[in-house]
């Protein structure tokens, strides 16, 4: 099959180079020329496992090709999948200027018949929309077809969760598009949800929702269990178990962060305004996430007293591992609350410095050594479980903090095995490993 890929972003680029993969013919298409010149030398943008190599071998075979040239781009695609950013708008709802732009595109540049597959998230009744700003402009007698097929993919396993999802959702109102796309999406051998356009649309946010939702719900059972002597991990654990609930995503810790799950929630809500509905739970899961944040630095102010000239250090600042993202990455927040109570604030990441910089609250001390940073803090705060931080020895924590006092925003450690590491120990929705006092777990009730 022919394809072109609009947008050669997270989900662009690994939607092209995984398309090429299994045998199609890809021209991925950006306005970043930049970009787009160092995709033609075998080099990728972003760094996701694997996909560098799977780029440089299609490259190789000729199965991928990359373009600024709309002309060129989509001559002779039979199908054009669009992958370009819907970011937030002021008021919370999905910016559609880009999709907008490649619409007005397309018409302009396409002389074929074409199906156009949209991977970008956007609001319920876009691709209606889309077609309709195709075929306003469009030179008759060229038909398009639109099929909706979100991408549940994840931000440093891409490649992985590319040929080892759940599912392939692909929505359309034209049962023979609908066909094709299984028939593009077969090698991966997933399962395939067929529906209509638009509930497919809705798969994606009700999607990306539930799991924010879980996200906020153990997070409020690791704020009970704090209180009334419990282990929100071993909670999690025991409620995992049930089928019916499962144990992903009920890991507590600083809240959820990155380019989608406050984004989408957003947009979600946005869109129920639109019908005059509120969705108290979204905004409810949102406020928790908020909470979280904010806890992390009551837990310890209530622990230090006054952070007046007080050196904390944030170890891990983007909003998860394995990536140098930091939209909306709970650091941020930490790190501005930290400042206005008069910290003096130290942050660490192995990757993400560069970025970090542009985006943190000034001033911040910046290192990307990990011993640098903990040399005299008077408290270190995890705030993402990179691995670098996770196998870094204890007893190097407790000889460089000034006090060795830890507060571990993502429950990194076990509490039997910080039990012997001579660390004051706080985390999320557990008791306190060797407290400085003894407090009785009960006392706050
Ligand atoms: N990042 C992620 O993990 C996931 C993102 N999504 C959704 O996929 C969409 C894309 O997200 P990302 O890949 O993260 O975005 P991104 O911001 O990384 O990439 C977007 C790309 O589109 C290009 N672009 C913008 N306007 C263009 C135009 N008119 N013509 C050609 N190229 C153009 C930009 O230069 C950029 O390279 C969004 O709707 C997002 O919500 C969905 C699932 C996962
Ligand atoms: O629409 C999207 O863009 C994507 O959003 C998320 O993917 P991503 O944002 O890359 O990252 P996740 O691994 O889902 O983590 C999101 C945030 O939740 C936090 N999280 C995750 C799981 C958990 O149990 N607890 C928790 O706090 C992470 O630390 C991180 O800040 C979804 O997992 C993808 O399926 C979806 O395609």
């Amino acid at each position: 099959m022919h394809i072109a890929v609009i947008g050669t972003g997270y989900v662009g680029l690994v939607t092209g180079v995984c398309l090429a993969e299994i045998g199609n013919t890809v021209t991925c298409l950006d306005v970043d020329e930049e970009k787009v010149s160092l995709l033609k030398s075998g080099r990728s943008p972003i760094y996701e496992e694997g996909l560098e190599e799977l780029l440089t071998k299609n490259l190789r075979k000729g199965n991928i090709q990359f373009t600024t040239d709309y002309r060129e781009g989509l001559a002779g695609k039979e199908v054009i999948y669009i992958a370009v950013g819907t970011p937030e708008r002021p008021d919370g709802s999905a910016e559609l200027k880009y999709i907008e732009s490649v619409c007005r595109a397309i018409s302009e540049n396409v002389r074929q018949d074409v199906v156009i597959v949209t991977k970008s998230t956007v609001p319920v009744g876009t691709n209606q929309y889309i077609k309709d700003l195709i075929e306003a402009r469009l030179t008759p007698p060229i038909t398009i077809s639109v099929v909706s097929n979100p991408e549940f993919l994840r931000q440093g396993t891409a490649v992985h969760d590319t040929f080892h999802g759940d599912r392939i959702v692909i929505g359309s109102e034209d049962s023979w598009a609908l066909e094709l796309l299984e028939a593009i999406n077969q090698p991966f051998q997933l399962p395939i949800v067929k529906t209509d356009l638009r509930s497919a649309e809705m798969i994606k946010y009700a999607s990306n929702a539930f799991l924010a939702a879980k996200i906020s719900f153990i997070n409020e059972m690791s704020h009970l269990c704090a209180q009334v002597g419990a282990n929100v991990d071993n909670v999690a654990a025991g409620m995992g178990m049930d089928k019916r609930i499962g144990k992903k995503f009920l890991h507590a810790g600083v809240g959820y962060g990155g380019s989608c799950f406050p984004k989408d929630t957003n947009a979600l809500i946005a869109m129920g305004k639109q019908f005059d509905y509120q969705m108290p739970l979204l905004e409810s899961v949102q406020q928790v996430n908020e909470m979280q944040r904010k806890r992390m630095v009551d837990m310890i102010t209530t622990r230090l007293g006054s952070l007046d000239n007080k050196v904390v250090v944030l170890l891990g600042l983007t909003f998860k591992p394995n990536t140098d993202d930091m939209r909306e990455a709970p650091s941020i927040r930490v790190a501005e609350e930290l400042l206005r109570t008069g910290a003096v604030v130290k942050a660490y990441d192995p990757v993400a410095i560069p970025s970090a910089k542009t985006v943190m609250p000034e001033p911040v001390l910046f290192t990307s050594d990990l011993e640098e940073a903990l040399q005299g803090a008077d408290a270190a705060v995890i705030m993402t479980d990179w691995q670098q931080i996770k196998s870094f020895p204890l007893e190097e924590y407790r000889r460089l903090l000034v006090h060795p006092l830890l507060f571990d925003g993502r429950n990194c450690f076990t509490l039997a095995e910080m039990k012997n590491s001579g660390i004051e120990y706080h985390s999320i929705g557990r008791p306190v490993v060797n407290p400085q006092e003894t407090i009785s777990p009960m006392t706050s009730y």
